[in-house]
């Protein structure tokens, strides 16, 4: 599929200014938070631009032992905070949303787009006009006072009567654990509602001692019991309708899914990071639909929150995984979470909606089964559900722009690279925090950093959504960042020929298809931020859609062509790869 002609070119020296971009929009991460945050610091910055003496050097920037301080509108307040703790399918969010809903504003923040317009869409239809706000939605509601919005995009500086920050155990998260910390620390809220893990419980209250603010912990029991099972599942031979196995490579969930599909038993959706999230909700919503035949799920670790689906016995087919280095054991929270996550909604099914199969599940499992394919994996699953979640001990932490960019005028040699490799070394931090993990970022930023733009600009390149792991996605990333240094506009249609999407015939040109959707969305990411420079947006949004139905056509016809001839086919499969009647409405 070459939709995509990511070409490398010289870079020329005709870039965009490099002054910084000082538009404040309190919608862009870290950025915003300039606005009154270091107010000091930028005083002493000033000062230091304007008559050119040393003053600057006599502030420490590297010193990040208190972030609180950081945020100087959240510190006017004496915020009250209620921590919602306990197991997962609890009704912590549940709770919080419901003071949310009551107050006459308020913000929302979760860790995933699915969950913030599922909040989005609530509030809406409960009347309480709510916006939601992502990475790459912006969706305006008149007279709204409250906003859904994804963590990162959490504003702090504004003020709300009440706040939430859902699965606040994140700001442990190596990768994204800082933008959980500033949530904490930087929400302007009178009541800012927690919800998360008990583990989590002491670091925050540690962190939030500075502050001043009155915490109130509220802890919870799992409303559906999470029964492990004593016996394992043994062959897929054993597989019922309801199962969901775990595992935790996407090749892995392919295999698996052939496998069982062979049995002729059962069809299988599937569930793993790198699918579009839409994509996600909709298989999800396929295998909850009673009437769909995907009565199987095959899924890895990484998709249980944001999604609700009405599983009647979790399989891990696997009980290590690979984290990066070597194949190691599950630790006790992977196991919990998993187990927990991916069971949330059974308890539920009756007692809520009529969530697909209500009536199949709701009534016939109301509890949570959990087993290992293998008898040898059933000991660990056992020990790990019985034993609590380890404390967690630090918070993650990033320097601000404002930091990095001060910084930067001491050093102004120093590239973006340089200066955050400086930060990781060098910066002091209290005990209870961590500097985030940004082997992704400096890998952007080894890109920018030859390239004649803002520091600004780099650092928003450096913080974007791109998967750098992904070659295809870093190919995109570095192909927008030279196109908007060389000319200051990037269009899409020049690295990108619409109409040449295709429903991907094997797993390689599907795993170029998930590759080409994250491209879009970081187009489309960077298109909310340099707005004149990525002008095509609703192209970039199209499309994306149609990379998500396209993924999806394939996951439905994946494994049809080995059933049986008497299994009666679903319409579409017959249609050999043309596209499905839904998939051409949308081409
Ligand atoms: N009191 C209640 N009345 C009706 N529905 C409820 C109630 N409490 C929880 N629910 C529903 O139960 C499900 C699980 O609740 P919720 O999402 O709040 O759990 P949670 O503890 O936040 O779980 P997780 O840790 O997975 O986020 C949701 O569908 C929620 O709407
Ligand atoms: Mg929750």
């Amino acid at each position: 599929m070459a939709a995509f002609l990511l070409r490398h070119r010289q870079v020329s020296t005709l870039g965009v200014s490099g002054i910084l971009k000082d538009k404040l929009d309190p919608c862009r991460p870290h950025v915003g938070s300039r606005l009154g945050a270091l107010a000091g610091v930028c005083n002493l910055l000033r000062e230091y631009s304007t008559s050119n003496d040393n003053r600057a050097h006599k502030f420490d920037f590297l010193d990040l032992t208190c972030p609180h301080a950081w945020y100087p509108v959240a510190r006017r307040k004496n915020r009250k905070i209620f921590l919602h703790v306990g197991p997962t399918n609890s009704g912590k969010t549940y709770h919080a949303l419901k003071q949310l809903e009551s107050s006459p504003s308020g913000v929302y923040c979760g860790p995933l787009r699915l969950l913030a317009w599922e909040v989005a869409k609530r509030l809406n239809k409960a009347n309480v006009p709510c916006d939601l706000i992502t990475g790459q939605e912006r969706e305006a509601v008149n007279g709204a006072k409250h906003k859904a919005v994804t963590v990162e995009m959490a504003d702090v500086t504004s003020n709300y009567s009440c706040a939430v920050v859902d699965e606040i155990q994140m700001l442990g998260c190596m990768t994204r654990g800082f933008s959980f910390t500033r949530a904490l620390l930087g929400i302007s809220a009178d009541e800012l509602h927690l919800c998360g893990d008990p583990a989590a419980v002491p670091l925050i209250q540690e962190i939030l001692k500075p502050t001043g603010d009155d915490i109130h912990v509220q802890y919870y029991e799992r409303l559906s019991p999470l029964v492990p099972s004593q016996k394992p599942l043994g062959s897929f031979k054993n597989i019922q309708t309801g199962d969901c196995i775990v595992t935790f490579s996407r090749r892995e969930i392919y295999k698996l899914k052939g496998q069982i599909q062979r049995g002729g038993k059962h069809l299988c959706s599937v569930v793993y990071g790198s699918l579009p999230p839409e994509t996600r909700t909709r298989q999800a919503t396929m295998f909850n639909d009673a009437s769909s035949e995907f009565d199987v799920l095959v899924a890895s670790d990484a998709i249980g929150m944001g999604l609700n689906l009405n599983i009647s016995r979790i399989i891990f087919s696997t009980m290590k995984k690979f984290d990066g280095v070597e194949m190691r054991d599950l630790t006790i929270s992977e196991v919990k979470q998993i187990a927990g996550t991916l069971l949330r909604g059974i308890s539920f099914v009756k007692l809520v909606t009529p969530l697909g199969r209500a009536g199949r599940y709701g009534s016939d499992f109301p509890v949570g089964e959990v087993t290992c394919l293998h008898v040898d994996d059933l000991p660990l699953l056992h020990s790990s559900l019985k034993s609590p979640s380890p404390i967690l001990e630090c918070a993650g932490l990033f320097p601000t722009f404002d930091l990095i960019f001060m910084y930067s005028r001491l050093h102004p040699k120093k590239g973006l690279y340089r200066i955050m490799e400086h930060f990781l070394e060098n910066a002091k931090l209290s005990e209870n925090y961590f500097i985030a993990n940004c082997e992704e970022m400096l890998k952007v930023a080894a890109v920018v950093d030859v390239l004649p733009i803002s520091l600004h600009d780099k650092y928003l390149f450096v913080i974007s959504p791109v998967d750098m792991r992904d070659e295809i996605s870093s190919q995109g990333l570095t192909q927008f960042a030279q196109n908007y240094a060389q000319k200051g506009i990037v269009r899409l249609k020049e690295i990108f020929t619409p109409g040449t999407l295709q429903v991907p015939k094997t797993e390689s040109a599907l795993k170029e298809l998930e590759s080409i959707h994250k491209v879009l969305d970081l187009y489309v990411w960077l298109s909310f931020r340099l707005e004149d420079s990525f002008p095509d947006r609703e192209l970039a949004a199209s499309q994306k859609a149609i990379c998500g139905l396209l993924i999806e056509e394939f996951l439905e016809r994946f494994g049809w062509q080995k059933q049986p001839k008497t299994r009666k086919l679903p319409s579409r499969v017959n249609s050999g790869f043309l596209l499905s009647k839904e998939t051409r409405q949308h081409v």
